[in-house]
């Protein structure tokens, strides 16, 4: 492998929108080529010349053009017929100045299943082709009728021996089919035409369907990326690594937002190869420093919901340490619990304003964390900072979370609060942040997963599904090796009903405690707004679980969810909503839990609904 970067393409088909905003979206990206999906051209105003010449406008080199679909045939006058298509492709092919077209395997009734025949019809169209100086790269649909694996598409290829034929490696359709790419090697570099890559989700349904709406670009599925382009690259290809996700979401979502997350995947699939084939000397980002904790979690309130969160915070047993120098903002402590109430939001209407903001997590080196933002194409946050105020390097998240990497220390963040004076506290036996849940917008679900992957080096974890009261959501956890730093995303499965409440699902800050029981007692008796959880939830928890009666009982009486894995189990508790969209979560973790009490979510939020009405309605 030679350590020339490989040209980062990707196909029309990932993006949104006309040609023109494909175009103008994936040169923004960075993206140096593209592939023509034949159906974006051919509703374009544009000739083939004039494309050619706004690519080359923006810097993009047109890489394949594709798909030529059922070729060959086991009638000999639909075969002619279908070269005589080619051939017209072919001209569009001279005037875009592009070299190689893909033909995926035919799905037709009449496809041709002897290998003799196939590879004689290839064979036939490459000649064709290899007198105009194009070539063919033939692609196994994963659904193809007789060529339906890479294997049978290779032995095609190696039949007609043509050097104008060669082979497209798509790693959706190997990958799907349990295809193992350790066979590439068998087949000569220069056979291997083009590569298409594409993630996906492990799902149990046709693999056409599969294919045309789950598709996802690299680290935001369940596919080994990284060892299948380490196979491909090992077998001697040369060529671009090229993008080629079809996503119901991508499909309608802002194709400039697309790009960046496509390109992010490929920075991010580049990284993982470089670290395999440390002697190849290839460019490596950054590495990603080790987030070793929470150093604060800010949510912005505004003038009802800031004096209502204090109250809260208060009644859990944090104390109002600090307020910031230059800033609207406090700092309430607890353990190693630190939440800011950031009170620049203006709008003192309804409920108030609550959301989560922004989350400090404490980094081995913040500069180094911001840089490899940058390198991942992370939108860097410009910093506004006063006279004797910490430098703080924070990115965006897909959901505009801002994300700042701290060191906690005394030049660091803490010296922008100056001392209120207040003690600490006996506090009520919260020792820190567990989690933060995060309510993704629904087009940014698997861009989030990849950018705290690619982006923070956390582990995305697997996604469930839960049936919810207004609908379907989904799930996924993105953690720290060590756990010291977990986030929760979530999502509608599908859009929301309309006659579900305007306000979207809240996100919540995960405080954690040694005993809850405990805890739970001293809010009670504090007056915090604990939400409280009906009894048959509690009954069909003593049906499932033997838990001890006074646990039980403590779970009646303070409204305690319990949830277990494999590891251990999970008592937890919630707030009330708090301003419009956030809650306090109250959480233990029993043996080695790993979850986030996910299942009891649906009751959770049924409570939330009910709550949220009785409030609205007068009720308290
Ligand atoms: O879904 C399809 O038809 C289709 C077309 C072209 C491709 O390269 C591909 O992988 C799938
Ligand atoms: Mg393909």
């Amino acid at each position: 492998m030679s350590a020339e970067p490989l040209r980062r393409a990707v196909a029309t088909v990932c993006l949104s929108g006309t040609l023109e905003d494909k175009l103008a979206a994936a040169s923004a990206a960075g993206f140096g080529g593209i592939e023509v999906f034949e159906p974006d051209l051919v509703a374009s105003p544009w000739s083939p010349a004039e494309l050619a010449a706004r690519c080359a406008d923006l810097g993009l080199s047109i890489d394949l053009y594709q798909p030529f679909r059922d070729l060959d045939s086991t009638d000999p006058a639909r075969f002619d017929r279908n070269l005589r298509r080619a051939e017209a492709k072919f001209d569009v092919m001279a005037a875009l100045g592009v070299d190689t077209v893909l033909v995926c395997s035919s799905v037709a009734p009449d496809a041709v299943d002897d290998a003799d025949l196939l590879a004689e019809q290839l064979a036939t169209a490459a000649a064709r082709a290899g007198e105009r100086g194009l070539r063919i790269a033939y692609e196994a649909l994963a659904w193809g009728r007789h060529v339906s694996t890479w294997e049978r598409s290779w032995d095609a290829v190696r039949r007609a021996d043509s050097p104008a034929l060669g082979l497209c490696l798509d790693s959706f359709h190997v990958l799907s089919r349990g295809g193992d790419p350790a066979g590439f090697a068998a087949v000569p570099g220069e056979k291997l035409f083009f590569l298409q890559l594409a993630d996906a989700p492990h799902l149990q349904m046709d693999v056409l369907q599969w294919s045309r709406h789950h598709r996802l670009f690299p680290g935001q599925g369940a596919f080994d990326l990284p060892r299948f382009v380490g196979c491909v690259l090992a077998a001697g290809y040369t060529g671009p690594l090229s993008l080629e996700v079809f996503n119901d979401v991508y499909r309608q979502a802002d194709p400039a937002r697309t790009a960046v997350d496509a390109m992010r995947s490929l920075q991010w699939l580049e990284e993982a190869l470089a670290l395999r084939r440390p002697d190849a000397g290839l460019p490596l980002p950054p590495a990603a420093p080790a987030l070793t904790g929470w150093s604060f979690t800010e949510l912005a309130v505004d003038g009802v919901s800031g004096p209502q969160l204090a109250g809260v915070l208060d009644a859990l047993g944090f104390a109002h340490t600090g307020q910031h120098r230059s800033k609207p903002v406090q700092l309430w402590e607890q353990g190693r619990a630190r939440v800011l109430l950031n009170a620049s939001v203006v709008r003192p209407a309804g409920p108030g304003v609550a959301s989560v903001a922004a989350l400090g997590l404490e980094s081995a080196d913040p500069q180094r964390s911001a840089a490899r933002a940058e390198a991942m194409s992370a939108p860097v946050l410009p910093r506004t900072r006063g006279a004797a105020e910490a430098e703080l390097s924070a990115v965006a998240a897909p959901d505009d979370t801002q994300v700042f990497f701290t060191r906690t220390g005394p030049d660091g963040w803490p010296a922008d609060f100056l001392p209120t004076g207040r003690p600490p506290g006996p506090g009520t036996g919260i020792t820190g942040i567990d989690h933060v849940g995060l309510t993704q917008p629904f087009d940014a679900f698997d861009e989030a997963g990849l950018f705290y992957r690619a982006v923070l080096g956390l582990d995305p974890q697997e996604v469930t599904e839960l049936a919810a009261p207004f609908g379907l959501v989904r799930t996924r956890a993105v953690t720290g090796p060590d756990r010291a730093v977990r986030l929760t995303l979530s999502v509608s499965a599908l859009r929301r009903g309309g006659w579900a409440p305007g306000v979207p699902e809240p996100q919540h800050v995960a405080l954690a405690t040694d005993d809850l029981v405990a805890t739970a007692r001293a809010l009670r008796a504090a007056g915090a707004p604990l939400l409280s959880i009906p009894a048959n939830y509690a009954d069909d928890l003593a049906a499932r679980v033997d838990l001890p009666d006074d646990l039980l009982a403590a779970v009646r009486e303070h409204g305690l969810m319990y949830e277990e894995d494999a590891h251990g189990g999970y008592l937890h508790l919630a707030t009330d909503v708090l301003g419009d969209r956030v809650f306090l979560e109250v959480v233990q973790r029993l043996g080695g839990y790993d979850g986030y009490g996910t299942t009891d979510a649906p009751v959770r939020m049924a409570a939330h609904r009910r709550r949220r009405q009785a409030l609205s309605t007068g009720g308290r």
